[in-house]
């Protein structure tokens, strides 16, 4: 591959907007023209649907799921079943044409539990990417749930934003982590422009960045400095190319590229509560 490529996480809220999905997809379709693309996604708010009309509740942890084994059929069958086929069919009906798949697939990604206390939530690491080059090499699109395995075979429901990571660095590709809000919002629902580790601690200290946000920022922090350049934080609205040239979005910036004389209140903010931009609930 000459050209690095991107990988592209979306939320599960995404699943939501039949609209967004066909524009983000078509989106994708003129990005694949110039650079290979994978999707990696999540489906959250299929998983709370689920789980509630089945009577179970389900709780989190610093914005992570705490997975009962048991809870693992449902989580996979929303997961890599009904969340991956329904990008798979929305990217089709844009000319695209997809490979639906999960972490464990091709041995990509290899998981370990985190904690006792989460149950079957895996961490995940890199393995092999020779599978996931050769499905690209076929001018498809990976569509990647977050489903993984441990060596000995236990299913794993890992956080989509961390899945994200691994992938692009299995690729040492761009990464791109696509929510419902226009990136990090500040205490005043202002679109922040960068964030290095200094200023990620800073705003998490003040409760700023909370819940499943501070899980992506955490997971794009580490990705930036594996990685050694920016990750980008955005909504799946935007143009990926407006996201690439830095006129919307947050950047998470690694040491090697954080200006030490600037901090991050020098950085320009931009009001979005006044147009269409998402705001913190
Ligand atoms: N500082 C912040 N800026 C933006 N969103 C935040 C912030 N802190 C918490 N959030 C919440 O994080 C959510 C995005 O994280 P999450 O729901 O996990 O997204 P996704 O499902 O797309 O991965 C936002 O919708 C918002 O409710
Ligand atoms: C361990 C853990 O928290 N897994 C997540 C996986 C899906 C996910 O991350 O979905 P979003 O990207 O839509 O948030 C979950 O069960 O919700």
């Amino acid at each position: 591959m000459s050209v690095s490529p991107i990988v592209i996480k979306v939320g599960g809220a995404l699943l939501d907007d039949a609209a967004a999905m066909t524009r983000l997809f078509l989106s994708v379709k003129d990005v694949q023209a110039t650079r290979p693309v994978v999707v990696v996604h999540g489906g959250g708010p299929l998983v709370e649907t689920l789980m509630a009309s089945l009577g179970l509740q389900s709780t989190k942890i610093d914005g992570l799921r705490v997975t009962p084994d048991e809870h693992m059929p449902y989580i996979c069958g929303a997961l890599a079943g009904s969340a991956n086929k329904q990008l798979c069919a929305a990217a089709l009906a844009a000319g695209i044409t997809p490979v639906g798949l999960s972490l464990l697939d091709g041995n990509m990604v290899v998981c370990e539990p985190l904690a006792d206390q989460y149950g079957a939530v895996g961490v995940p690491s890199t393995a092999d990417a020779s599978f996931l080059k050769n499905v690209l090499a076929q001018s498809t699109l990976p569509v990647i749930s977050s489903i993984g395995s441990s060596p000995q075979g236990r299913l794993l429901n890992v956080n989509a934003d961390q899945a994200a990571t691994v992938i692009a660095e299995l690729l040492n590709a761009e990464l791109l982590l696509l929510s419902n809000v226009d990136g990090v919002l500040d205490g005043n629902k202002l679109l922040i422009g960068e964030l290095n580790a200094a200023s990620i601690s800073k705003y998490a200290d003040e409760g700023v960045i909370t819940d499943g946000m501070k899980v992506k920022v955490d997971a794009a922090l580490a990705s930036a400095e594996n990685l050694g350049r920016a990750v980008y934080i955005a909504s799946w609205a935007a143009d990926i190319n407006d996201i690439l040239n830095k006129k919307t979005g947050t950047q998470i910036l690694p040491a090697a590229l954080t200006n030490t004389q600037s901090t991050n209140a020098d950085l320009p903010h931009t009001d979005f509560t006044k147009g269409n931009a998402g705001e913190v609930q």
